[in-house]
């Protein structure tokens, strides 16, 4: 019999053949590895045939947002994530926006499937003249491909011919509409299905049949009016703070090395948000960041998701605009049970409730960022809450880590290292162990 290939092992055999191929690590990372498997969240043989080349299972910390109120609403928000300081920051802009409240509302949730031609085999002007001429066939094709999509009121909704800008390729983009779904699946099928017609129709072979992940035409807009005293800082003026915000949101506009760290802070709140919700991260980043390098005021610019403005009553202004390309049917949650939880937790009425609450969370997650970045700097707050993880690493465990933590945080910046709290372990474990 011929020798089972790496992926046809067991995860326990497959750990077996990295430890003897020592590409493991040490017995350490084997223990860990191996202890995760059998003790992890998923059951073994789940986590075996979610993804291919499984050996083990990775956890990180679920966190809630309380009291985001967005449309008249108050949501708790799950969120998973690694990083000290996303979940407090939410928080924060949580409890400065909860006053006011946040505006949110979403274009239809719509997902766009291209069929692509080289043009020197079909033209876009030959293309539309046969798709406008044979439209009801290619609808009752997509229909079949995807009956339940239809009878739910979704699947294809048009259909149109655009040429590449340089002219080199016919696309034939499909809008379909995935009700709550995210949609690439359904996206995929009905694209695949009319391939094949339009293959036959053309003689031709199509480039390529997928979703796009561009969402410009499903964005969804948040927005809050705010007044100074909502964002004050100790110590510092309402009004000279906020002037300071609009300031840094005109800099993100300018300046592409701040737009970029700008998104990436929006994106703390609604990628974690979107990961606990077992949505498809590649996809959303992928999709939004897209987003931000070409609706800026011209093509190619990377510009800030969200800006901030001092109106003329001296209130804080802030909108974000974005595509979500989520789902709250479908994906991975029915198949992690945490993340199905997380979705049901979320409360999340319709696919556009889950939207909006997202960017209702990265414009909060942004305001509680740049208003620390206006205000003391953002070390005093985030580097507070890193030094647990800074004792973790130290290898503190237990009531230790509270107690190395504070510490830490005693020290002056410069000294909160990983060495001093290495330090700090072993002095903590002399004294327990009252030498
Ligand atoms: C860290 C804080 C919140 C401290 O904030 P603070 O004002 O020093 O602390 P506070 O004790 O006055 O707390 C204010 C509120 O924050 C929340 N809060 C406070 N502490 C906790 C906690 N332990 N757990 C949960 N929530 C917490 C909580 O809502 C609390 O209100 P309360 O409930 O007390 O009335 C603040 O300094 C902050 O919002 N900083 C921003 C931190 C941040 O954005 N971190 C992300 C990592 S940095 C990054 O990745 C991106 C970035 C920043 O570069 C993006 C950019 O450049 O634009
Ligand atoms: N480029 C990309 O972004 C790609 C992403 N993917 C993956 O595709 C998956 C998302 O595709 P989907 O089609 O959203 O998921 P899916 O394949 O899980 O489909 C959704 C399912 O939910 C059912 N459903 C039940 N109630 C529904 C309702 N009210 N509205 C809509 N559907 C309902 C549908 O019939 C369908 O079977 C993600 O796992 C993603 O990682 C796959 C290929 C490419």
């Amino acid at each position: 019999m011929a020798a089972r290939k790496f992926y046809q092992l067991s995860a326990a055999e497959r750990l077996d053949v990295l430890r003897e191929q020592g590409v493991l690590g040490g017995s350490e990372e084997y223990e860990a590895f191996a202890r995760a498997q059998s003790h992890g969240i998923l059951e073994p043989d789940v986590a075996g045939h979610l993804i291919e080349n499984q050996i083990s299972q990775y956890a990180l910390p679920l966190g809630v947002v309380p009291g985001l109120r967005v449309n008249g609403r108050e949501y708790t928000v799950p969120l998973v994530v690694e990083e000290a300081s996303v979940v407090a920051a939410a928080s924060n802009g949580a409890r400065m926006t909860a006053r006011a409240g946040i505006h949110a509302e979403s274009e239809p949730h719509r997902v766009l499937g291209e069929v692509v031609f080289l043009s020197d085999d079909v033209s876009a002007d030959y293309a539309q003249e046969v798709i406008v001429s044979r439209e009801t066939f290619l609808f009752a094709r997509a229909e079949e491909a995807l009956p339940s999509m239809h009878a739910r009121g979704g699947g294809l909704e048009s259909l149109e011919v655009r040429a590449t800008p340089d002219g080199r390729f016919t696309r034939i983009l499909l809008t379909i509409n995935p009700c709550d779904a995210m949609g690439a699946n359904a996206v995929n099928t009905i694209s695949e299905a009319l391939r094949a017609v339009f293959e036959d129709w053309f003689g031709a072979q199509a480039l390529v049949a997928i979703l796009s992940n561009a969402g410009d035409d499903s964005v969804t807009t948040a927005e809050v009016e705010l007044e100074p005293v909502d964002v004050a800082v100790r110590g510092m003026d309402p009004q000279a703070l906020v002037e300071r915000i609009a300031l840094l949101s005109e800099l993100s506009q300018s300046d592409y090395l701040r737009a970029v760290t700008h998104n990436k802070g929006i994106m703390n709140g609604i990628s974690s948000a979107v990961l606990a919700s077992g949505n498809d991260t590649r996809a959303l980043e992928a999709s939004v960041h897209a987003f931000a390098a070409h609706s800026g005021p011209y093509d190619g610019s990377y510009q800030p998701l969200s800006t901030w403005t001092v109106l003329d009553n001296g209130h804080l202004f802030g909108r974000i605009r974005l595509p979500l390309q989520v789902g709250i049917v479908g994906g991975a949650a029915s198949s992690i049970p945490l993340a199905k939880a997380a979705r049901a937790m979320g409360a999340y009425g319709s696919i556009t409730e889950f939207k909006n609450v997202l960017a209702a969370l990265g414009l909060v997650q942004n305001l509680s960022a740049i208003r620390a970045l206006a205000g003391p700097g953002i070390q005093a707050g985030h580097m507070n809450l890193q030094m647990n993880a800074l004792a973790i690493a130290a290898g503190a465990s237990g009531g230790q880590i509270e107690r190395i933590a504070a510490q830490l945080r005693a020290l002056p910046a410069s000294e909160r290292t990983a060495a001093r709290a290495r330090e700090l372990v072993a002095q903590d474990e002399q004294s327990e162990n009252g030498d």
